[in-house]
């Protein structure tokens, strides 16, 4: 990164960059039983506790020095158990996202290069090059890394409005509010399902001390750069869920739930309720830009943190080590095992709740006690954010054990 603070936005972006990406391609589909406006209200609550984890973390991190990680934080004030824990978690929803990505990547980059070669491009073929392309940008250079993103994400969010836009206009209030749905149909028995996926599509949380780093220890500038990347996701997560609830009746999402929230699948879908012609070919390049940011952000943090956990160098023989571990992993778990992609997601979300819910909250509140009298930055909410916080993690971990247990009803469209 540059040696100039960065801008306000700079930053906020660079959150929304990682919040945005492929868990809100499985939104639709996890909220497809709560419908809309069940999923704002999830949003929203998914929304304020992150957002208030993130400021959490952000406050624990203002006691140590810049750049100090999860690692030394949690060591510090919780002890080894629970660093390994935490570090756990977090390499596995690193792990579990990479595989999520060539599976949805790999999707959509066969999908494109059947229509450019008229047709017959296999999963495995897509996901192979998809894989190859990325995972040789990471392995070159993080500068590359750095460079490749923002142009990414300025393409992404243009793409996003230009396709939504067309979906936006042809939302049709029945659809939205699912008004001609059966007598006693039932939605909120289904918001297990909703919640852990809806709280992988909003975690960052992992970005909180080098965003500290880069803005030089100024925690209200990185709390403003929180609110406003994660309210960016928001208002893109609520425009797509209007752009697709809106548009494809909760009814019929069984094709699209049976195929386990496959993008593809999911815009094909799509096609047969609105006039989507090149809007599908948009929407499709969207999806392209949301997982590669997710995918370079990701991966160039297992990267770095097995780097470090190896004591692997930065030569071309380290780095060809700790590319090796970081990506072969989840490729082979992605030819020899590929389950659904919601589920994937659902699991990121059990995990990540580890870290960006309960270990954010157990730290704040060690943090307090142990730095009784500092004046620096302090989170909104005293106790009660905390217990908040440590709640919506347990919910989140109990909605996902119990809907994979099918002990909760699960919505089959
Ligand atoms: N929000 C990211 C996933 C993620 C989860 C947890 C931490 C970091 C990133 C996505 O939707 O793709």
């Amino acid at each position: 990164m540059s040696a100039t603070p960065p801008s306000l936005l700079g930053g906020a972006l660079i959150i929304a960059g990682t919040v945005i990406g492929a868990g809100m391609f499985a939104n639709p589909t996890a909220t497809s039983g709560v419908w809309f406006a069940g999923s704002l209200l999830v949003l929203l609550y998914t929304w304020f506790s992150m957002l208030s984890s993130g400021l959490m973390l952000l406050e624990v991190n203002t006691h140590y020095p810049h750049g100090a990680s999860f690692d030394t934080m949690v060591k510090d004030l919780l002890g080894r158990g629970w660093n390994a824990v935490n570090g756990l978690a977090v390499a596995f929803v690193l792990y579990l996202l990479t595989y999520a990505y060539i599976f949805v990547g790999g999707d959509l980059t066969a999908q494109g290069l059947s229509r450019l070669v008229g047709g017959g491009v296999g999963l495995p073929a897509g996901q192979l090059v998809f894989f190859v392309v990325l995972a040789f940008c990471v392995w070159a250079s993080t500068r590359l890394v750095d460079r490749l993103t923002s142009i990414l994400i300025g393409g992404m969010i243009i793409a996003f409005f230009w396709a939504t836009g067309g979906l936006i206009t042809h939302v049709q209030l029945p659809v939205l509010l699912d008004s001609g749905a059966a007598e006693g149909s039932r939605y909120w028995i289904y918001a297990a399902t909703a919640l852990p996926v809806c709280l992988a599509s909003f975690g960052f949380h992992g970005n909180v001390s080098s965003l500290l780093k880069y803005f030089n220890g100024n925690a209200p500038k990185v709390a403003r750069a929180l609110w406003l990347g994660t309210l960016i996701a928001l208002v893109i997560y609520v425009v797509w869920q209007l752009a697709i609830q809106g548009n494809l009746p909760r009814h019929e999402f069984a094709p699209v739930i049976a195929a386990e929230g496959q993008v593809s699948v999911l815009i094909e879908t799509l096609s047969h309720f609105v006039p989507t012609g090149s809007m599908g070919v948009i929407l499709s390049f969207f999806a392209y830009l949301a997982i590669a940011t997710s995918f370079l952000g990701v991966t160039l943090g297992l990267f770095d943190y097995l780097a470090d956990m190896f004591k692997w160098d930065d030569s071309t023989a380290g780095r060809s080590k700790t590319a090796a571990l970081t990506f072969l992993p989840p490729l082979v778990a992605c030819l020899l095992f590929p389950t659904g992609f919601v589920t994937a997601i659902g699991y990121v979300g059990l995990a990540a709740a580890v870290w960006t819910a309960l270990i954010p909250a157990m730290l704040l509140h060690k943090a307090r006690k142990k730095f009784p009298d500092s004046r620096g930055y302090r989170v909104y909410g005293g106790m009660w954010l905390i217990v908040w916080v440590f709640a919506f993690g347990v919910i989140n971990i109990a909605a996902q054990i119990l809907s994979q247990l099918e002990k909760v009803p699960v919505f089959k469209g």
